[in-house]
């Protein structure tokens, strides 16, 4: 089979994952590196952040995967009503220099058939896990195929998702995937509101209330110095502003989500529905004495 064309500068999209196969080995072959960018589409700034942050990558052709997993959805999830703007979307990311676009469908993903899976270990259980049970399973499974298919040398994802960015780490150690993982803060609205795609199900009175997530965990991150009780209780406090939000879980974890310290680095981290729409937030803190510590300045490490 001869290797799919390829110029630089302009955007292919592949679906067979095959294609996509030939076309990443043909540019290792040349000494090109590849970073991916794997999304489930509906593209927003959040996402642009994750390719602006590839693109700075030198000799690196950047390739973002566009596709709604059914893996990782359970019974009753919005699988079917997930935003699909696929025109919209492949306009981005030719607007923002991807010259790899990887489409595949459900069947090249899954064949018939196809019954092994990534299993995640306890923490796939618990926080979204235990809300919504097989998630990350789907996840690390359609990850590791990604990471199989394109063999990218990074791979970018955003700290919204910050239990799904913990375990993807943890795959590619505990699985000795080839690929180095690169978390990205956090992209948000003017008012806070983290942005995604599930945003735009919101009413305008949900999009008000949607606020309190970000609102809640920068309250309780404010107080970290006072320590873990003080950091829920205020995050609570300010949530009971707004009874129509439901929460899910509000939960202080370490930085790899085992427990949090007394004094060091931890996440605040927040799921929630509104109305119909589940969201999730969290935010980093700093707790007790570490709160004087040069080195946990907000930009230390940049
Ligand atoms: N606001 C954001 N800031 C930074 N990265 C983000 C943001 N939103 C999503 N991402 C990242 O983009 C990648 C693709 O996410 P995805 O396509 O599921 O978008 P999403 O907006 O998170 O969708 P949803 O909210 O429906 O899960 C993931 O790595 C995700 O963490
Ligand atoms: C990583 C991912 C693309 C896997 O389907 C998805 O979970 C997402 O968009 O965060
Ligand atoms: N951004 C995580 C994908 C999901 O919610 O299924």
């Amino acid at each position: 089979m001869t290797t799919p064309k390829f110029a630089r500068g302009t955007l292919h999209t592949f679906q067979p994952p095959e294609q996509v196969s030939q076309v990443t080995r043909a540019l290792h072959g040349v000494g090109r590196k590849v970073a991916l960018v794997p999304t489930m589409g509906a593209l927003h700034a959040g996402h642009r952040e994750l390719i602006r942050r590839a693109k700075r990558l030198p000799n690196t052709v950047v390739a973002t995967s566009i596709f709604v997993n059914p893996l990782q959805f359970g019974e009753g999830e919005d699988f079917e009503a997930y935003p699909r703007p696929l025109d919209k979307d492949l306009e981005v990311l030719k607007e923002d220099g991807v010259e790899l676009g990887f489409l595949p469908k459900a069947s090249d993903l899954y064949p018939e058939g196809a019954t092994v899976t990534v299993h995640p270990g306890a923490l796939g259980d618990e926080l979204e896990g235990a809300v919504r049970p097989g998630h990350f399973a789907g996840v690390l499974t359609v990850v590791a195929k990604l990471f199989n298919i394109v063999r990218p040398d990074y791979a970018f994802f955003g700290e919204k998702d910050y239990q799904q960015l913990v375990l993807i780490k943890k795959m590619v150690r505990d699985l000795n995937f080839d690929t180095r993982v690169i978390g990205v803060p956090t992209v948000r609205e003017r008012d806070g509101l983290a942005l995604s795609s599930r945003n735009v199900y919101l009413t305008p009175e949900q999009r008000e209330d949607a606020i309190v997530l970000s609102a809640a965990l920068t309250a309780g991150a404010f107080v970290g110095r006072d320590g873990a009780e003080a950091v829920l209780a205020t995050a609570r406090q300010t949530l009971a502003a707004r009874p129509a939000v439901e929460v899910d879980y509000l939960e202080l974890r370490g930085t790899d989500l085992g427990p949090a310290p007394v004094d060091g680095e931890a996440r605040l981290l927040i799921a929630a529905r509104v109305g119909s729409t589940r969201l999730i937030d969290n935010v980093p803190v700093v707790l007790g004495a570490a709160v004087d510590h040069p080195e946990h300045a907000p930009d230390a490490g940049e």
